[in-house]
């Protein structure tokens, strides 16, 4: 039997209350990954109490998740341990490990792993356990160090409820991962609707239609049903256009920290361009592109010392950003507690007026500029 160093763990996270019980997170981990989980283990995050979402049998697509009331943007939608954590590679075929990490589970939650969907043949994966891990797992960042080899930093993880999320090219939810509280949670990457389905992409949206389509059939056996893949041809070339325009505008859009030293540049120009990219972002579905827009939208309303703006846009990245970037959230809501807090507030205002003092020291006092001696001079 050939030897493999992968291995069965059971983790248990204490619950925070003494009449829950606790969580337990089955993996299978090579044991130099032990040290890379937080220690000690996070205690289990309790569930949230008043759910805004369902789970739903749909006609085509089996599970699938609806929200049941409005959901706002950024909102938090759901938060979740994983099941089980598997290496996102094939384990040799003599290898117990998928079926022990099944057999482990608890036995609510193995029975609802099993109903989860598995697009791998028998061929390809002989254990249901693999084939519902691969088409399911989510990849996670446990604390690799740098120098590891990269096939050895692939791990997946599978959640009961997360995982009925399923895929559209434009997405209304995402989901982060959060290693120290070894939680992943969906936040809304736009305001959802209540009975909307909520839909995460397994992909890199801004391919082009038909290598997603093909991506989305390789990987998880579907043809994906979303409004962008049933575009009529003409539109879906100029789709495709947009999605890759975008995809190279985060790198090529006028630079906000340029444009903010920079007094020859018109006060609006990366504005205008932003707010351009936002429409194009909307009429993509794109909502996941939106944070740097958003971000520098209210740093440009802060260089111009434009309160009411900066605030509008600012509290939007705020509520944008709770989930998927706590640490700006909260330099924006210290920003909003108090404008002055952000040093160069203003500044393109704070710079033309001193310079328009300089140019007045500079010139003659305005008598002066009238005074017979000057108009002789001048003829
Ligand atoms: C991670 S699961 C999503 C939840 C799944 N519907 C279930 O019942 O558990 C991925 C599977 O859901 C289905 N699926 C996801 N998104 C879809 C879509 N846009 N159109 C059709 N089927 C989809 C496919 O069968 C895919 O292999």
């Amino acid at each position: 039997m050939m030897e493999t160093p992968y291995t069965l763990h059971k983790f248990c996270l204490r619950s925070p209350t003494s009449s829950l019980p606790p969580t337990i997170i089955s993996a299978l981990f090579h044991p130099s990954m032990i040290p890379l989980l937080p220690t000690p283990l996070p205690l289990a995050t309790p569930v949230i109490a008043n759910p805004s979402f369902e789970i739903k049998h749909t006609p085509h697509k089996a599970f699938a998740m609806y929200a049941t009331r409005d959901i706002p943007e950024g909102g938090l939608i759901h938060i979740e341990h994983p099941v089980f954590i598997v290496p996102n590679k094939p384990l040799p075929r003599d290898h117990a490990g998928y079926d022990q990490v099944g057999s482990q589970l608890p036995k609510h939650a193995f029975e609802e792993m099993m109903t989860m969907a598995n697009c791998r043949s028998k061929q390809d994966c002989p254990s249901p356990v693999e084939g519902i891990a691969r088409t399911n797992a989510l990849m996670i960042e446990l604390n690799f160090p740098p120098e590891m080899d990269a096939s050895a930093k692939n791990y997946g993880a599978a959640f009961l409820i997360l995982n009925r999320a399923n895929h559209s090219c434009g997405p209304n939810a995402a989901i982060k991962w959060n290693l120290p509280t070894l939680t992943a949670s969906m936040y809304a990457l736009r305001p959802i609707l209540a009975g909307e389905e909520i839909t995460k992409t397994y992909i890199d949206p801004s391919l082009p239609r038909s290598e997603r389509i093909a991506h989305l059939q390789e990987n998880y056996g579907f043809t994906c049903d979303c409004q962008w893949c049933n575009l009529p041809t003409s539109s879906s070339l100029d789709s495709d256009a947009t999605r890759a325009a975008l995809r190279i505008r985060l790198l090529t859009h006028p630079s906000y920290p340029k444009w903010s030293t920079d007094l020859a540049r018109a006060d609006d120009v990366v504005l205008n361009s932003h707010f351009d990219a936002l429409q194009l972002i909307e009429q993509e579905g794109m909502h996941g592109l939106q944070g740097i827009y958003l971000e520098e939208i209210a740093l440009c309303y802060a260089i111009l010392g434009d309160e009411d703006r900066f605030r509008m846009w600012a509290e939007r990245l705020v509520r944008r950003c709770k989930v998927e970037d706590s640490k700006l959230a909260n330099v924006f809501e210290s920003y909003l507690g108090d404008v002055r807090r952000f040093k160069r507030w203003a500044w393109r205002r704070v710079q033309r007026k001193q310079m328009q003092g300089k140019k007045a020291r500079a010139l003659p006092p305005p008598e002066d500029l009238f005074s017979p001696f000057l108009l002789e001079a001048q003829a």
